[in-house]
């Protein structure tokens, strides 16, 4: 499966913690991150990541492209929603799209566990 994997940057540090709990499913499926997502998570956990821009140069409107094209089959997107982005339209726009095209998205670790354990039960 295709996952995306995106972080504000004040939730960064638990969206790597939530997958190194989980590296043995998230290494099964191939992931897609917003640039500065994408490199801390390749660094700290050895796993290779597709990487687009960084977030606020259009990151998300990348994702949110994949999203459109039925190429992503979860997202993973730990939000802060204590600070205001400058690219809050963009953010909103992948949130949208997500349901639009019904894609499963988990923008807290409580609705990230219920996502990753679906896959988890899935087995091999
Ligand atoms: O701002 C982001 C998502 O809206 C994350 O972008 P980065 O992964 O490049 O920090």
């Amino acid at each position: 499966m295709k996952f995306a994997i995106i972080a504000h940057d004040q939730k960064k540090e638990a969206l790597v913690s939530f997958i190194k709990q989980h590296i043995d499913e998230f290494s099964r499926h191939e992931l897609f991150a917003t640039g500065t997502t994408g490199l801390r998570v390749s660094e700290q956990t050895g796993l290779h990541v597709h990487r687009f821009n960084s977030g606020p140069l259009g990151g998300d409107q990348e994702i949110g492209a994949l999203v459109a094209n039925k190429e992503i089959d979860a997202i993973f997107f730990f939000r802060d929603p204590l600070t205001a982005q400058p690219h809050e339209p963009d953010v909103s726009a992948l949130l949208r799209l997500s349901d639009v095209y019904d894609v499963p998205l988990a923008t807290n670790e409580g609705s990230a566990g219920a996502i990753i354990s679906y896959y988890e039960s899935l087995g091999d």
